[in-house]
């Protein structure tokens, strides 16, 4: 095991016995050449011996990541507002503070040894979508973008019995993953699956008679599409219902003026579209790579 630096740099033989907390407490046994130094806990810069002699240390305190955590407005007009940034020691308390299905659980996992598994939604973002699914009571909702299933699983786990999600999704292999859990978790008879182009699929939906009957969409496929992805998603979504946008922050690149790839400039069109919109209200979530909840007006 490595110790950090500085506590090495205290002595070399220093060794620890247990972790340290952010409060500078720790549990270290120090052995000296010949004489054996145990100290009970180190709350400051002092080290008591077995014999209580008291030797002076220079002890650096624990680097906390506490201050990473917030961003400051460096903006004038917002003074001196705090907001969260987050770190990966708190992205993994906010992890912690999940529920989590088992069953979502297990095909995240299966699908981490996949290829693209980094495009699923996260943990957190795929409860905020059945959150959102439950506050509006939606009964009839979409998703273009599908996967293996992840974020549509946790749609169609929250969807009463007579809830109905359409699952837009062009690979076949992934499907076949998501189709297993759909059946795994009784819920396949929810799913419509649509094993196609996703616009061909909302455009014979629209065809068909079903614009304004869908009270929930989630938007997460080919980011260049999303313009059009979403004037259909619109058509078919009811007035007072939601399209939840994903990836719209696009790990950061949008805010950076150095980026210029045609997916970064396109979801920087996307969002100012959106924002300009006044067919819809919108909110920018900063959740897992971003969302952006719409309503229609
Ligand atoms: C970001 S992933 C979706 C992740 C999924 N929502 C989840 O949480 O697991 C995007 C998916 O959209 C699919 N896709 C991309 N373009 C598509 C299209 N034109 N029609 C249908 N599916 C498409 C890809 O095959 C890919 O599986």
């Amino acid at each position: 095991m490595m110790f950090p630096l500085f506590y090495r740099s205290i002595h070399p033989m220093l060794t620890l016995h247990s972790r340290v907390s952010r409060k500078f407490s720790l549990q270290a046994a120090v052995s000296s050449g010949p004489q054996e130094f145990r100290c009970s806990s180190i709350t400051s810069t002092r080290i008591r011996n077995l014999n209580g002699a008291v030797r002076a240390l220079k002890l650096e305190k624990p680097r906390s990541f506490y201050g990473d955590s917030v961003i400051v407005a460096d903006d004038d007009k917002y003074g001196n507002k705090q907001v969260i940034s987050v770190t990966p020691q708190l992205y993994k308390y906010i992890l912690a503070n999940v529920r989590e299905p088992e069953i979502l659980r297990d095909l995240r996992e299966e699908t981490t040894t996949m290829r693209g598994s980094q495009m699923q939604v996260s943990p957190d973002q795929a409860q905020l979508l059945a959150m959102l699914v439950q506050l509006i009571g939606a009964k009839r909702c979409i998703e273009v973008g599908v996967y293996t299933g992840y974020s549509s699983l946790a749609i169609a786990l929250v969807l009463p019995e007579s809830g109905y999600l359409v699952a837009c999704e062009r690979d076949e292999k992934s499907l076949e993953v998501a189709k297993r859990y759909y059946k795994r978790a009784g819920v396949s008879h929810k799913v419509d699956v649509k094993h196609a182009l996703a616009a061909d699929s909302l455009k014979s939906m629209i065809l068909n008679g079903e614009a304004c009957s869908y009270d929930f969409a989630f938007l997460d496929a080919e980011k260049r599409k999303y313009h059009e992805y979403f004037e259909l998603l619109l058509q078919l979504v009811r007035v007072g219902g939601m399209i939840v946008v994903d990836n719209v922050l696009w790990h950061g690149k949008v805010a950076d003026p150095l980026v210029n790839d045609p997916k970064t400039i396109s979801i920087r069109n996307f969002n100012k579209n959106i924002m300009e919109d006044n067919r819809i209200n919108i909110s920018m979530v900063p959740i897992g790579d971003g969302i952006t909840i719409c309503r229609k007006l």
